[in-house]
């Protein structure tokens, strides 16, 4: 095999309490040194089921402004479907390592999609304790199926149903973060990619690791997206950075966690802030999430909405095609 899975590593060689060293963070890194414990705010929480809009428009604004992220209950997406979701995740990952290895990433190839163990290494060589498959779900047209497991027979069938709830449930939350900067209901929308939007969907697959306090499943990170909508499994691990402290987010039973991404920070002209955040791992249970990345096509342009730029508020960020802002923070260039 060309590429050492984390999963693949973890069921052979392991003994007791080592890792490999290139899992091994430097100690400034390390969530043993550097997770806060003790009396902390709580990522906001959003109840969708509120009956007074302007609150929620209100909250959600403040939430993205201070915080950017917050966690969203009452959506409204059947939680069998999210459930279901997790199944057909959970089945893929469970399946032969050979099995899997069909659907790997190509090596070389400029896509994205396909399973895989690592976007690249860090500055550091330091490599993450997960393994993930992506693939868009959304517009059809931009679906590329070679991805997307055959086993599960249903993860197909799961997968479009999931896509179809989070058209809904982005349009809802992008038309009242729109609201909340002041805007017309499909400002925000349309300045990240209006219908062409792209939906990757991500699973982060965390094995069990026996030096949890040494590693790190995904380093600290904001998204690239315009705005992520992620699902956990039950086993904690997601921790944002607020006022200088790393602090964990509390696991909310069918929650979505809702992620403002660089797309976002940037059509907002700084005033909605993308969550700077990372993840840890478990010693003995595997932590799964499903992230669902909203993108704006490669060659969409994405600035400060115009709207937001006056005298008093210049522009702070450059117009650029969604694929060169890529390219630069992939190859940690500046913008
Ligand atoms: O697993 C999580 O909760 C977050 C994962 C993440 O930040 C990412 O995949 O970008
Ligand atoms: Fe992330």
């Amino acid at each position: 095999m060309e590429v050492d899975r984390v999963q693949a590593i973890v069921s052979s060689s392991l003994a007791e309490d080592k890792i490999p060293a290139e899992f091994i963070r430097p100690e400034d890194e390390r969530p043993a040194t550097t997770t806060f414990h003790g009396p902390t705010p709580e990522i906001p929480i959003i109840d969708f089921s509120d009956p007074d809009p302007q609150k929620v428009i209100r909250l959600m604004a403040d939430a993205s402004t201070e915080w950017g992220i917050f966690q969203v209950v009452n959506h409204g997406i059947p939680s069998h479907l999210i459930q279901r979701l997790q199944l057909v995740g959970r089945e893929f990952f469970d399946l032969p390592q050979e099995e899997k290895e069909v659907y790997a990433k190509p090596s070389g190839a400029p896509s994205i999609e396909g399973y895989g163990s690592k976007l690249g290494r860090d500055v550091n060589g330091k490599k993450n304790w997960a393994d993930y498959l992506f693939h868009r779900i959304w517009p059809p047209t931009r679906i590329n199926y070679q991805f997307w497991p055959k086993n599960p027979p249903s993860y197909r069938e799961v997968n479009e149903e999931y896509a179809q709830e989070m058209r809904k449930i982005v349009d809802k939350l992008l038309g009242w973060l729109s609201m909340g900067l002041g805007l017309e209901e499909n400002v925000l929308k349309q300045g990240a990619g209006g219908e062409e939007i792209e939906y990757l969907m991500k699973i982060n697959y965390y094995p069990p690791c026996p030096r949890p306090d040494l590693t790190l499943g995904v380093p600290s990170h904001t998204d690239l997206s315009a705005m992520t909508v992620l699902v956990p499994n039950q086993v904690h691990g997601l921790q944002v950075f607020k006022d200088g402290l790393w602090i964990d987010a509390k696991y909310i039973p069918g929650a979505l966690v809702v992620h403002i991404g660089d797309q976002i920070e940037i059509l907002s002209n700084g005033k909605y802030k993308a969550v700077l955040h990372r993840t840890t791992v478990d010693r003995e249970r595997t932590r799964m999430s499903w992230p669902v990345f909203l993108e704006p096509p490669a060659e969409y342009v994405v600035g400060p909405l115009p709207q937001l730029v006056d005298p008093q508020h210049p522009p702070q960020y450059k117009h650029k095609k969604f694929k060169d802002y890529s390219y630069c923070k992939l190859n940690k260039l500046p913008q």
